[in-house]
């Protein structure tokens, strides 16, 4: 945790903070008179009879990423105050400042590069005299001559076998975006190795992933930006035991083990050898590092080439959110609509239903992504919010969804603003599986926008009584977003599109999206509580609730411990 004396915050703070609130800008008034006299009423029917163009032109393109919005409640009045809006607020400005190396996360007086961790070799970017590009590609030649000694059979464990196991230990940053890169991109993946993800501090995480984990064939990547997260060293801690219990030799772990952190003198002195470390940097944040070093396990998996197209496409992101006009800016679309519906409609929170069985763990990486940069209310002006900011992300692979949750998004009683996203081609077709699949993500938006009304489903010959549970309001809003296959590109170009629409919520609301000082408590407390919990001698000075907790905690492992010791004894 970075503390910052407060001279230091004063020029970021003076070149970013916005004097003017936002409720208090002429676009957010226009946009709440226009919600209150027009938008409320809004019939997705209605708007689509009115314009039969509609389904074409509220859609938008770039570097392989289709968007349709036209099944929003929006029209283009609606879209303009909103591009009006972002521009009061300074976006342009603001998305310059972050390409450029301004340190535009405040709180932590700190750069925000993860565009620079994409850019071309052949690009420099100079921050605090460094060029920080020459760095990056720096760190990724190294990653690359180390993927491809694993890769190859030639990086040799401690008995002279090749890996054919990746541990990957980390948590939130460290964890998700490698967790879902590598689902995403198994088709990419060398046959030989197989990655495995450790990130909860429960036992059974670590336990269950080492259970008949070949030791002599298995590697660690111990990912930690920061190198002092608890769950990660406890695991990585866990991992080293049981690597020098199998092998029988201490001198096994410099074979087995790879660090990627920001901390490498606290990487060094958990025994992690300065060879086997790779960096990064501070103005990487943990959410946004997947193609920083964090990224290693990814290009072991898929290879340095394919890593380097992943690259690609999240360059060609950035490039696009950088240099579109605000109207046909993908990632500005996608972030003003979730302001249109947080602010306006009162949506408290947005679903992603991708159609892909391999962009599973998408929902589950953005959730950090989202709610990490955004779930904040206090502004950079240190004062408390007037408006919502982050609705809550959630979601799952489409159609699992359909046989779940979907009958809350169709009947229930919330809007939930829906984000489909599909693929034209498969990764890997299967007689026409592909075309049911996407039948079914196109079926739901259908639904959700259309609905059906009482007199169909009477036509249809439903009992009266039975009428009104089967009838479909609709109006419920949804963005579809088609990308051609999923590979190492195309997942770039995706991951990048949130990323930058997360940015452009977070510069609307005016709060640093790039810190994280809501996690700092809950982490502090339960350092206390563990002492208590392993030494129940420890008093109890909190409140009536958690005492009483921790007391039964006590209670109920002692008497499972010694429930165990007389087993053993009997
Ligand atoms: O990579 P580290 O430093 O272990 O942090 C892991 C995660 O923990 C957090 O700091 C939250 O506690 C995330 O922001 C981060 O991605």
């Amino acid at each position: 945790m970075t503390t910052l004396p407060a001279a230091d915050l004063q020029l970021p703070l003076f070149v970013y903070a916005q004097r003017e609130s936002l409720t208090g800008k002429s676009a957010w008034r226009s946009l709440q008179e226009h919600y209150r006299d027009r938008a409320r009423h809004f019939q997705l029917a209605r708007l689509f009879a009115a314009d039969d163009k509609r389904g074409e032109s509220l859609t938008a393109e770039a570097v392989g990423i289709y968007l349709d919005y036209s099944k929003n409640l929006v029209t283009s009045e609606t879209m303009a105050l909103l591009m009006q809006l972002a521009r009061q607020c300074g976006l342009p400005d603001r998305i310059e400042a972050m390409f450029r190396g301004d340190r535009i996360n405040l709180t932590e007086n700190r750069s925000v590069l993860h565009t620079a961790l994409r850019k071309p070799a052949s690009e420099r970017l100079v921050v605090d005299g460094q060029d920080v590009v020459a760095e990056v590609q720096q760190v990724l030649r190294r990653m690359e001559g180390f993927a491809r000694q694993v890769r190859s059979g030639q990086w040799l464990g401690h008995t002279g076998l090749p890996i054919r196991h990746v541990v990957n230990i980390g948590i939130g940053g460290s964890d998700l975006g490698p967790m879902m890169a590598y689902e995403a991109l198994r088709p990419y993946s060398h046959d030989d190795l197989t990655l495995h993800f450790v990130s909860d501090v429960d036992g059974a995480a670590m336990l269950d992933t080492v259970r008949g984990l070949p030791a002599e064939q298995t590697l660690f990547i111990v990912c930690s930006k920061t190198f002092t997260t608890l769950e990660t060293i406890t695991n990585a801690t866990a991992a080293r035991a049981w690597l020098v219990q199998q092998l029988g030799a201490e001198e096994a772990v410099a074979r087995h083990f790879v660090g990627v952190t920001t901390n490498i003198e606290e990487a060094q002195r958990f025994g992690i050898d300065a060879d086997n470390m790779f960096g990064f940097w501070d103005w990487v944040g943990g959410r946004y590092s997947m193609t920083s070093a964090i990224g290693l396990s990814t290009m072991v998996a898929i290879g340095p080439e394919h890593f380097r197209a992943m690259l690609e496409g999240f360059h060609a992101m950035d490039e696009h959110f950088r240099s579109a006009p605000l109207e046909s800016n993908l990632p500005v679309i996608l972030g003003m609509l979730t302001v249109w519906y947080t602010n306006f409609f009162g949506a408290a929170s947005q679903a992603v239903l991708p159609y892909s069985q391999h962009l599973k763990r998408l929902p589950a990486y953005l959730q950090q992504l989202t709610m990490e940069s955004n779930g904040k209310h206090i502004t950079v002006n240190g004062e408390p919010v007037d408006y919502q900011t982050s609705p809550v992300y959630w979601g799952d692979n489409g159609i699992n969804g359909q046989h779940s949750f979907y009958q809350m998004l169709h009947q229930g009683t919330q809007l939930v603003p829906c984000d489909f996203i599909g693929l034209c081609q498969p990764q890997q077709a299967l007689g026409q599986q592909h075309e049911l699949l996407m039948a079914n993500m196109f079926a739901q938006s259908e639904a959700l926008a259309f609905g059906k009304d009482a007199d169909q489903v009477r036509q249809e010959g439903t009992p009266e009584a039975l009428v009104p549970h089967r009838v479909f309001e609709g109006n419920r809003p949804s963005n579809s977003m088609l990308l051609q296959q999923l590979t190492p590109y195309s997942l770039g170009t995706l991951v990048a599109l949130y990323e930058h629409s997360v940015f452009t919520q977070g510069v609307v609301w005016n709060i640093d999206s790039f810190d994280q000082w809501g996690v700092e408590l809950g982490k502090q407390l339960a350092k206390r509580t563990a002492r208590e919990l392993i030494d129940h001698q420890q008093p109890l000075h909190h409140d009536s609730s958690t005492n009483a907790l921790i007391r039964r905690y006590r209670a109920c492992s002692t008497a499972t411990q010694s429930a165990a010791r007389r087993q053993q004894a009997a």
